[in-house]
């Protein structure tokens, strides 16, 4: 079966009421039935789930950004994964290269690796982001990270787990900084990535489990990534804060 288009849009900490409203308003009034052939999710800051919820086009789905490692509880200003999933809102993206790098977050591969697997136990489904930063790249060891950070979510799960995970790959020095990777650079890694779910997780999750690309993806750009055999949709940040994100969900008829 083929992979459907898979199209995230990561609002990270933006909007207030009035440009989010401003924004859907434009999402509404450019789409109408839900195209089944694509998969759109986007994930407002938690305080602007609920206002989102109600004014998302038809079809499209709510992600929240993080979640608490575990049960809730004593934890100030955190948000635990079974209260995501009693608000109605069945995503989370997990493991962000911001959350991993600003020297303020650090999250460790650990702790990522153990936020999806309890974010999955309690029934939401993850984006988990990897990615290399650009030091790395250039130490020749981009397909090293992105196996070390995958290796630790895949150590955490079962093989049925991965019907309810995308992996979205994001070259570190591309996000927010307008230097996308070529298509070739994304489908390099996006093939080694599958390869490496084959042969450690299993060839069916491999065949059937969505990778992303993200950084600077723009309508501009979009279609020439989708062109390619393993990039399966876009995790997108600033563009998705604009009616260019329409241009960018429509790059999956050209797959
Ligand atoms: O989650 C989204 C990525 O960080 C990409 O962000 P960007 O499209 O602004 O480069």
């Amino acid at each position: 079966m083929p992979r459907k288009f898979f199209v995230g849009g990561n609002w990270k900490c933006n909007g207030t009421r009035e440009s989010i409203a401003s924004l859907l308003k434009d999402f509404n009034g450019a789409v109408g039935e839900p195209d089944l052939d694509v998969q759109i999710v986007v994930a407002p800051p938690f305080v602007h789930c609920d206002f989102t919820k109600e004014k998302l086009p038809k079809g499209w789905e709510l992600s929240v950004q993080n979640c608490w490692i575990g049960k809730g509880g004593a934890f100030t200003g955190e948000v635990s994964a079974e209260m995501i999933k009693d608000a109605g809102i069945p995503w989370v993206i997990l493991g962000h290269s911001e959350r991993r790098h600003l020297p303020q977050l650090k999250e460790s591969d650990e702790t990522v690796a153990v936020k999806v697997a309890y974010a999955l136990a309690n029934g939401l489904k993850v984006m988990a982001c990897i990615g290399e930063l650009l030091e790395e790249r250039e130490a020749g060891q981009t397909q090293a990270v992105n196996e070390r950070q995958l290796k630790a979510i895949a150590a955490k799960l079962k093989e049925e787990d991965w019907k309810n995970v995308v992996i979205a790959y994001e070259p570190v020095w591309a996000i927010g900084t307008g230097k996308v990777a070529t298509p070739e650079q994304a489908q390099e890694v996006h093939e080694h990535v599958r390869a490496w779910v084959a042969s450690n997780v299993s060839p069916s999750v491999a065949a059937e489990v969505r990778i992303l690309y993200g950084g600077s993806v723009t309508a501009k750009n979009c279609v020439e990534l989708a062109g390619k055999p393993d990039v399966d949709g876009f995790l997108v940040g600033g563009a998705s804060l604009k009616p260019e994100f329409l241009d960018i969900i429509a790059a999956h008829k050209h797959k």
